[in-house]
């Protein structure tokens, strides 16, 4: 079976580690760290300090507790008119959270020249570095990152701590989206006999992960920089930690830029890609990003969740009708990611079989 890391093969990214700043030795915010009018471009408030100033608080991200049993049908709604929830009540425990928080700032904390010997390759998925996306864009990010795929061991040998947090909280994770995948599918009417590549009880057993840590340090000048440029997940299903530091923001149509805030012990939900593909479209892959502040650092933890290397990712036939034709064509996720690093935010339009 082809894994993840040779999804990014054909498309090899030079993204240039090696220039890495020190982001906390920094008094101004350089040139090439700049990014002009972000907020006239999209017509917001953007300060992540003072989400209540956006402009928006009618409009809120909706928050979902896994133990309502109505919850595949809020979920539903949510993934229908949002593309991203929030959960609550999903049985992971804080201390997990606490742990990977802590594994995380140990990385983020080692120094540059340590952080570079688990550079990513141009060419492959793991290890240290700017994010992938910040080949499609003229400005730098203010943000770094770890991608873990696969055995973390094996790339971070040189820094990794000597605990399992991380293959602890990938097994949670991984049990986390095998439920939400249910629900979302539930919330569509497939069920488990309608859905092979799960296996025959529905485990999702050889789905593929990978995990970001990311780290957006604090900035002398917040109001021109940006963490992470908006961007849609070519997952399935991505469940993301943040700590109590805000700055993500989802893009709701007809309305702008909204803010994600913090909700302690609570995970946020965004529909990827390949959801939105299996969906036929109905579900959106919510397109998000990540702004930064003066005074505190952000750190999130992104799982990203998506099918067994092999499996073919297509409309569901039940969503299939004569009113209704399949909207785009069967991918891998390994084709996907190929596709995205090639096309980014045109990437669903390049596999859709007709204008919807
Ligand atoms: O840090 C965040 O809140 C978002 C991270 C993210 O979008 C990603 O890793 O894909
Ligand atoms: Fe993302």
């Amino acid at each position: 079976m082809p894994s993840l890391s040779e999804a990014f093969r054909e498309y090899p990214l030079h993204l240039n580690h090696n220039k890495l700043l020190d982001f906390n030795s920094l008094q101004e915010l350089p040139d090439s760290y700049a990014w002009i009018q972000i907020d006239q471009e999209d017509h917001t408030i953007t300060n992540p300090n003072f989400p209540s100033n956006s402009c928006h608080g009618d409009e809120n991200v909706p928050i979902i507790n896994l133990n309502d049993p109505n919850a595949p049908k809020l979920i539903g709604n949510a993934c229908k008119t949002w593309g991203v929830f929030q959960v609550v009540n999903h049985g992971i425990p804080m201390s997990l959270f606490r742990d990977i928080q802590q594994t995380g700032q140990a990385l983020f904390s080692c120094s540059t020249h340590q952080k570079l010997k688990a550079a990513r390759t141009p060419d492959g998925v793991s290890g240290y570095g700017r994010a992938r996306i910040s080949s499609f864009f003229p400005k730098l990010m203010w943000s770094e990152c770890f991608t873990i795929v696969e055995s973390p061991l094996e790339h971070f040998i040189q820094l990794w701590p000597h605990d399992d947090v991380v293959v602890q909280y990938e097994e949670a994770m991984k049990k986390l989206a095998q439920k939400l995948m249910w629900m979302v599918l539930t919330s569509l009417g497939i069920s488990k006999e309608e859905l092979k590549w799960a296996g025959p009880k529905g485990e999702f057993k050889w789905a593929c992960s990978a995990l970001h840590l990311n780290s957006y340090p604090s900035c002398p000048d917040p109001d021109r920089a940006m963490g992470l440029a908006p961007h849609t997940d070519s997952t399935l299903l991505t469940i993301l930690y943040q700590n109590d530091v805000s700055g993500l923001q989802v893009l709701r149509e007809g309305v702008g830029w909204v803010a994600v805030p913090p909700l302690p012990g609570g995970l946020v939900i965004n529909m990827g890609d390949l959801f939105h593909i299996l969906s036929n479209g109905s579900y959106p892959s919510v397109l998000h990003r990540v702004l930064v502040n003066r005074t505190r650092q952000r750190f999130s933890v992104a799982y990203l969740y998506g099918p067994p290397s092999n499996v073919h990712i297509r409309p569901h036939p039940k969503l299939i009708g004569p009113n209704r034709p399949a909207l785009y064509r069967p991918v891998t996720w390994n084709e996907y990611l190929g596709t995205k690093a090639k096309y980014f935010n045109k990437a669903l339009s390049s596999v859709q079989l007709c204008a919807t």
